[in-house]
């Protein structure tokens, strides 16, 4: 069982995360958040006052009925009607300035929620991203974000107006009859308790599924991007992914319809009781008039008020419901945007020297991924100099890659350190540490954008139409291929977008090669830079990459090793450790892997 301590925690967290999710209304929109609340009071004060003139009108017309002058009466009446009238119409008008004010509103917020998922998604590590626990918590979090927080304070306003409302109900109908009017609120309470379960219920079926239905979402998209159109077809993988995107919608269909019929029945029973006694007292009532208790208008006025009453009590629950179902699912979000970058910024950054003769130092550094019980990297010593080339080969999975992600400090060390001039990586604010690397990785971005943005994300310190870029852009050979575009620099590449021209996958490399070298950074890395280049085209990048890195400290890592030959060190790696290094000349000499997989290639062109 869980204890009262336990149980107190939850529900004052319970109310934090509410009151962070107002937090964030206000602060999205706090001049529509001051019209809601004056609406509100309008709009909750005005229907009572509405429902008196009723019981006047009536009992004037009772009056008027008997009365000598019949014209003095109506005249009276007609006051009292147009009166009303216009009590109405104030409170139509209300309704529909909430309706914009509302809606208005809304937008907004899911505006303001927009920045802030996309703020936390640019905050947190790449580490993240390798792992599928922050796809799970962020494909929640997205999903509560847009509508939770205008869905609170929607609920909040709703049972603000319902409370004003019921309190003055229940006062009239208390004082006109005591155990009627209790009546209404004890027929209340099942139907609260019904909803309270099954909310809780499918919060938690929810959480658990996440995992399916992001998986349901993954085939979805792989049946209809067009990164995998090719294959679909060719391999005739169509059905078989279709299926199984059904068979897994099927189980959550099966499942979530089973808590919503449960749901649906226990509902019922509570309705069905309440609507009884609901009618009892009717009866009750009906049975007084008759007898002379209570007066015509007093009857109207009771019914009215009673069926004022109940939808305003079945509003005060459902909004208590649906409160504690926003306060529950808002865990999704606190969760997301509670998530800590691992790799942390140093108090006191220090400014990134200019590489000189220490240039960079990796010493001793092991890593393991967070998510793997190998280690990826294992004791790598190696040194970089401005104005020299390092390669780096090695089969596929030595640890090539994760080297330039600890270089680039998307993940640090687990020993060992790597120093820029001497100062340990972690005392630099990784902004600036990486506005000194420029890296274009294997699975480099293609971005659905113009040709021009599409170098310039390489250096946005730039203007746009700096001539560095068309410069970048010759150096990397792909001058040519835009020059070719139907609007040169201005035409958008891909498919996504009307008038997109798509590329070929070399000529998306050379883009993304000038992307690289349009970057005024103290290292350059490329990784695979030419797999997908003709050999007149890597031929020609080569040629003019050793002006290109005058200053600049450059790693290489490439499966081809004619391209590594010209490195003024290669390292050859193994299993994550660094197993011979030299020129090429003397790693020809000392035989060996590097010499051997030279000559296996050397043979094939022969
Ligand atoms: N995010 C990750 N989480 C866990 N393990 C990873 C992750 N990324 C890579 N690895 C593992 O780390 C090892 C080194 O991978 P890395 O990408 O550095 O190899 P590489 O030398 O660049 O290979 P390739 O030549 O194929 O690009 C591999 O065994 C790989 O499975």
């Amino acid at each position: 069982m869980t204890s009262f301590p336990h149980k107190l925690k939850h529900k004052i967290q319970g109310a934090l995360r509410l009151g962070r999710a107002l937090q964030l209304v206000w602060q999205s929109s706090p001049g529509w958040t001051i019209s809601r609340i004056l609406l509100l009071v309008v709009q909750s004060t005005l229907p009572l006052l509405s429902l008196y003139l009723m019981k006047v009108i009536i009992d004037a017309v009772s009056t008027g009925i008997a009365s000598a002058n019949k014209e003095a009466a109506f005249r009276q009446i007609v006051l009292l009607i147009v009166f009303n009238g216009t009590v109405n119409l104030v409170i139509a008008l209300c309704s529909s300035v909430t309706e914009l004010v509302n809606t208005a509103q809304t937008e907004k917020i899911t505006d303001y929620m927009y920045g802030i998922v996309h703020a936390k998604a640019i905050e947190v590590d790449l580490e993240y991203y390798e792992n599928s626990q922050y796809h799970d918590t962020l494909q929640r979090a997205q999903q509560e974000a847009y509508f939770r927080p205008s869905h609170i304070l929607n609920s909040l306003l709703q049972l603000a107006e319902n409370t004003i409302s019921l309190v003055a109900i229940s006062g009239l109908l208390f004082w006109f009859h005591w155990e009627v009017a209790a009546v209404l609120f004890i027929t209340a309470v099942p139907g609260l308790f019904v909803r309270l379960k099954y909310a809780g219920q499918m919060y938690h079926w929810n959480h658990k599924r996440t995992a399916i239905k992001r998986k349901a979402y993954y085939l979805d998209w792989l049946l209809t991007n067009n990164g995998h159109a090719k294959e679909i077809r060719l391999f005739d993988l169509g059905s078989l992914i279709s299926c199984r995107f059904r068979q897994l919608r099927k189980q959550l269909y099966r499942e979530s319809l089973t808590i919503s019929q449960k749901s649906a029945i226990a509902s019922l029973v509570a309705q069905t009781s309440s609507i009884l006694a609901v009618y009892g007292s009717y009866c009750v009532i009906a049975y007084q008039t008759v007898k002379g208790i209570f007066t015509l208008g007093d009857l109207i006025m009771y019914y009215q008020a009673f069926q004022k009453g109940q939808s305003a009590l079945q509003g005060v629950l459902g909004s208590l419901a649906g409160l504690y179902e926003d306060n529950l699912f808002l865990s999704n979000l606190h969760e997301f945007l509670d998530l800590k970058p691992k790799v942390v910024e140093p108090l006191h950054p220090l400014p990134v020297p200019q590489l000189q003769e220490k240039g960079i130092q990796f010493q001793s550094v092991s890593f393991q991924y967070p998510s793997s019980d190998r280690q990826g990297l294992k004791n790598i010593s190696l040194n970089l100099q401005p104005g020299k080339v390092v390669a780096l080969v090695g089969e596929n999975g030595a640890g090539k890659t994760t080297l330039i992600k600890l270089l680039c400090r998307l993940y640090d060390p687990t020993e060992g350190s790597i120093t820029f001039e001497g100062e340990d990586l972690r005392s630099f604010a990784t902004t600036d540490l990486r506005r000194q690397i420029s890296v274009i990785f294997q699975d480099y971005a293609k971005y659905h954008l113009t040709a021009k943005e599409n170098i310039w994300f390489g250096n946005i310190d730039l203007p746009p139409d700096d001539r560095l870029i068309k410069d970048a852009a010759y150096k990397a050979g792909a001058d040519d291929v835009i020059s070719r575009l139907p609007n040169s620099y201005e035409t958008i590449l891909g498919t996504w977008f009307q008038h997109g021209e798509e590329l070929s996958i070399g000529q998306w490399q050379k883009i993304a090669l000038a992307r690289a070298f349009v970057r005024d950074a103290q290292i350059l890395v490329l990784d695979e830079p030419t797999s997908a280049l003709d050999a007149k085209a890597e031929e020609e990048v080569f040629q003019k990459f050793r002006q290109l890195i005058q200053r600049q400290a450059a790693i290489l890592i490439s499966h081809r090793l004619s391209t590594v030959k010209m490195a003024d060190c290669i390292y050859v790696m193994e299993h994550g450790r660094i197993v011979q290094s030299g020129t090429h000349e003397e790693l020809m000499k000392m035989g060996g892997s590097y010499a051997h997989l030279f000559e296996t290639q050397a043979k094939n062109y022969r």
